[in-house]
């Protein structure tokens, strides 16, 4: 329950609609509770008159009687009518209050978690599934709803009416209220241990279904695979398992909804029953009137859902807070990567230096760079080369913050780049990485994403610049077209593209390339190089490749091994120390690119 306290700002923030609610809820029950009392004074005004009618029946007195008789039912009638219409009412504004207010609630729950996704740091993103992430925000939301609506409205509806009407029937004869009530703690009981039966198996009817999902899907996209290995029977199969067991949970599911409703039944009737024989007894010992056994045999049938909805409320508000406990979990986490106190937005010239840097990843111990000195100036391009794994990526991901170094620092502009405000830093770095990502948009909006304000000829430029605009205009909507998801309409090299013109339109000091030629051909790679050579004239560059670029002038090459770096200097000085560069030259000159990518 504790969990379910992280919920109450959002009750202090949506109070009105709360205190409205309530009173709603109890206006609404107090017109509801006026029929069984209007009930039975009609029931007390016939059966004390009747004696009367019977002594004046075949008289002139008789059609007054039965006049005025009928005249004071259609009064009741209308009376119970009107009592019923506006205890509607106030029940249709209860709703209108109450589950708003959890729609309030769902939709800031909702963004919050979704704008602290937005602050965590990369670490959090690798340790946790993408479903994982999804099901908090989905699910697990739905499930609190439940909790700051639906059971709080049936919650107050049913502590009122629980209050009133025990409160009336007390009035009325205590012994008899002992013993109608008496089965309702049973049903309350009852129904809380099948609502978490029922749940339980709509829980694995709803993993096997996203299970079956999942199969259907995969064997979609691979369907090509599937074929060519002659494994439809298989696949087949596979899936009637699947399919099978989700049949079976649900037909378990149905077997106990189907027990649940006369179960129900049973409970009512007896409470019923018990009322009409005890009260009936009552009624022959003089203690109570028929109106009263009448208005009784209501007061039971209105405390039946109320004690129905006890066992559903509590049920509710164990799922709800089993949600909260998972979202606060991710909630909680504070991201590592933060503006520091006293960060100073820093102009970023292209000047980048980093001083004795090592860095280990958290979560598996690895040292991706070690003890690592560079000195980039303005202006400067600089090649990073070296073999998988040598730590070419991790250094770029330093570059722009997404993890800090537990050793040595990074300077920007003559500024740590820790004491830079982050939104300042990576504002002013683009960074292309190696696994290219383009959203469900048109291809101009996938540009722009650089700079979201670029009209469309500043977008037609970037893509001059990346090579890519007689692709795009090749496209029957050209800069308009849609992307699919992940753009898989695209070739790799036009993804690729896309994204350098993405970074480029940025138009920042700083860029880095991370590995994002390697879906290009030679001639499309020339093609891009020679563009990126005039775009970037006075900027800075780092371009980590996996082969080498003879035609581009590098300020300097930097070979990395095992995060150190293992050469450094201009192609003609690392040519002359016959090193591991001078080796991957040779090979990539006789076309035999190989031991790169041991
Ligand atoms: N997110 C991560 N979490 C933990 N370890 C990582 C992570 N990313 C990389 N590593 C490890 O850090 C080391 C350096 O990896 P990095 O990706 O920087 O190499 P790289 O030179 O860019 O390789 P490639 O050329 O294949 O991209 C490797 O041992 C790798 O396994």
């Amino acid at each position: 329950m504790k969990h379910l306290a992280a919920l109450n700002k959002y009750f202090i923030q949506n109070k009105w609609r709360l205190i409205l609610g309530l009173l709603f809820t109890a206006i609404s029950i107090v017109f509801s509770v006026f029929q069984p009392i209007m009930v039975r004074q009609i029931f007390d005004l016939l059966s004390h008159n009747l004696d009367e009618y019977r002594l004046l029946e075949n008289t002139p007195l008789s059609g007054i009687f039965k006049g005025s008789f009928s005249q004071i039912l259609a009064f009741y009638g209308v009376s119970i009518l009107i009592f019923a219409l506006l205890s509607g009412f106030f029940l249709f504004l209860q709703r209108q209050t109450l589950i708003v207010m959890s729609r309030h609630i769902e939709y800031g729950l909702k963004n919050e978690i979704y704008q602290h996704y937005q602050r965590l740091d990369l670490n959090f993103f690798k340790m946790h599934r993408t479903g994982d992430l999804m099901s908090r925000i989905t699910e697990d939301v739905s499930r609190v709803r439940m909790y700051v609506g639906p059971a709080i409205m049936y919650a107050s509806r049913t502590l009122f009416l629980i209050v009133i009407i025990i409160y009336l029937m007390i009035d009325v004869n205590p012994l008899l209220t002992l013993y109608t009530l008496s089965p309702l703690p049973f049903l309350a009981i009852t129904i809380y241990y099948v609502n978490r039966i029922i749940h339980k198996k709509s829980e694995r009817i709803q993993a096997q279904l996203s299970g079956i999902t999942s199969i259907a899907q995969e064997s979609y996209s691979g369907i090509r695979v599937i074929k060519s290995y002659v494994q439809e029977e298989a696949s087949t199969k596979h899936f009637e398992e699947a399919s099978e067991a989700y049949k079976q949970s649900s037909i378990s599911l149905a077997k106990t909804d189907a027990l649940f409703q006369p179960a129900m039944a049973l409970m009512i009737g007896l409470s019923v029953i018990l009322t009409i024989f005890i009260g009936g007894l009552q009624v022959i010992a003089g203690n109570i009137t028929v109106g009263n056994l009448a208005e009784f045999v209501i007061y039971v049938n209105m405390l039946m859902f109320p004690f129905f909805s006890i066992g559903m409320v509590a049920s509710m508000i164990q799922r709800a807070a089993a949600s909260q406990q998972r979202i606060n979990e991710f909630l909680q986490i504070k991201p590592d990567i933060t503006d520091t106190a006293g960060a100073k937005p820093v102009a970023i010239n292209g000047e980048v230096r980093l001083d004795a840097v090592t860095f280990t990843y958290p979560h598996t111990g690895i040292t991706a760079i070690k003890d690592f000195n560079l000195h980039i100036k303005p202006g400067e391009k600089i090649a990073v080369i070296g073999r998988t794994g040598s730590g070419k990526s991790t250094l770029a991901q330093l570059l722009i913050r997404m993890y800090d170094p537990q050793q040595g620092k990074i300077l920007m502009g003559g500024a740590d780049i820790r004491q830079i405000p982050l939104e300042n830093l990576r504002s002013q770095i683009s960074y292309v990485p190696q696994d290219v990502f383009l959203f469900s948009d048109t291809v101009a909006n996938n540009i722009r994403f650089g700079d979201p304000v670029a009209d469309l000829a500043k977008v037609q430029q970037a893509a001059r610049q990346a090579s890519v605009e007689k692709d795009i205009l090749g496209f029957n909507e050209g800069f308009e077209t849609a992307i699919g998801e992940r753009g898989v309409t695209l070739s790799g090299g036009q993804k690729q593209r896309i994204s350098i013109a993405r970074a480029l339109i940025k138009n920042p000091q700083l860029l880095i390339f991370d590995d994002c030629l390697s879906a290009v051909d030679a001639r499309t790679e020339k093609e891009i190089i020679g563009n990126l050579y005039a775009y970037l004239k006075d900027k800075t560059a780092i371009i980590i490749t996996h082969r080498i670029f003879a035609l581009f002038e590098f300020d300097k090459i930097i070979v990395m091994d095992e995060g150190r770096i293992a050469e450094a200097g201009t192609h003609e000085e690392l040519l002359s120390l016959n090193g591991y560069y001078a080796e991957l030259y040779a090979r990539q000159q006789s076309g035999d690119e190989e031991p790169l990518t041991e």
